[in-house]
């Protein structure tokens, strides 16, 4: 008998990249990985696909469904695959997406139901596994999984704080990939006592001024340009941010005040989409 499971989650924006202090925040948006799992009751492989990339790396999901497995003692084989409308390894958070939504939809083929964190665990620790992050990224699991603004203590694996809002979202993703893997570690480290500051603000729910602090220091950092910063300040945008280790940046708007930003972002000469979304407060999907 074949058992099938479906689920998402979404890509998520940064509000304060983590692996400066371990401590992070983040914001779901509404662009979704949709996945599907197909599963034996005979012991094998799990075999990963996604679509449209057939070169990029399974290990994350293929990881995923076997930790649930072996969470619940289950020996399956099966196939793992996903459907994305997030840019790949652009800092929108699309291996978090990844690891929740295949947790959600093995979960679901086999008829079982874990504790929400402890699925937002699961995923974590496969992506520390598979090697796709520093901190275990907790921050864009919790955003990833649950929607709102989340903010996280990465390193106990603490949801410290999580508040919903109505805002839209502004992405400008280059064309080309960064992966959180190769980021340079040592020199977001170097900018920690200033993150500390724009985690307080954070907490006190600041999140625009302290994403715009987040994003001026990590592009100091790790060598990008704040040109997309300065254009969202000058239109009257409070919170712009590298996103995650880049290169996209995310900008969050007031309802209906995204198109001068659009027009901005479109006429700079950096190569790249720019999408409009919004804050997803309804998170991940499963039953
Ligand atoms: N749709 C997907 N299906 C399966 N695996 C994915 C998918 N998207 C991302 N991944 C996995 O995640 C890896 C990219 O992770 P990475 O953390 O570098 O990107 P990101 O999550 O988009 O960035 P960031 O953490 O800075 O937001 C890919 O190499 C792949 O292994
Ligand atoms: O790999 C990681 O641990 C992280 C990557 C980025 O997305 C960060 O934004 C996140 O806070 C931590």
């Amino acid at each position: 008998m074949t058992l099938k499971g479906k689920s998402y989650a979404l890509g998520a924006g940064t509000i304060i990249n983590a692996i400066a202090t371990l401590k992070g925040s983040a914001f779901g948006v509404d662009l979704k990985t949709f996945v599907d799992v197909e599963l034996s009751e005979d012991s094998g492989t799990i075999h990963g696909e996604i679509d449209g990339n057939p070169d990029a790396d399974t290990t994350l999901i293929e990881r995923s469904v076997e930790l649930v497995l072996k969470h619940y003692g289950l020996e399956y084989s099966g196939t793992v695959s996903t459907k994305s409308e997030i840019p790949l390894a652009s800092g929108l958070k699309s291996s978090s997406a990844a690891a929740n939504a295949t947790v959600l939809a093995t979960l679901d083929a086999i008829g079982e139901r874990m504790d929400s964190l402890d699925a937002v665990r699961t995923g974590v620790q496969a992506a520390v596994d598979a090697g796709v992050t520093v901190t275990g990224a907790f921050d864009d699991a919790c955003a990833s999984f649950f929607g709102g603004i989340v903010v996280t203590d990465n390193e106990n694996l603490e949801l410290v704080k999580r508040t919903e809002c109505d805002k839209d979202v502004l992405i400008f993703a280059p064309d080309e990939k960064g992966f959180s893997s190769k980021t340079n570690i040592s020199r977001s480290k170097l900018i920690a006592d200033w993150i500390d500051i724009a985690y307080e603000l954070a907490l006190d729910r600041n999140y625009g001024r302290a994403m715009t602090l987040n994003g001026f220091l990590y592009c100091g950092a790790l060598g990008f340009d704040t040109e997309l910063m300065m254009r969202a300040l000058e239109v009257g945008v409070e919170g712009v941010s590298l996103s995650g280790t880049g290169p996209a940046f995310t900008a969050l708007v007031e309802k209906g005040k995204a198109n001068e930003l659009k027009k901005s972002w479109e006429n700079c000469n950096i190569t790249g989409n720019v999408i409009k979304t919004k804050i997803n407060n309804s998170g991940a999907f499963w039953e």
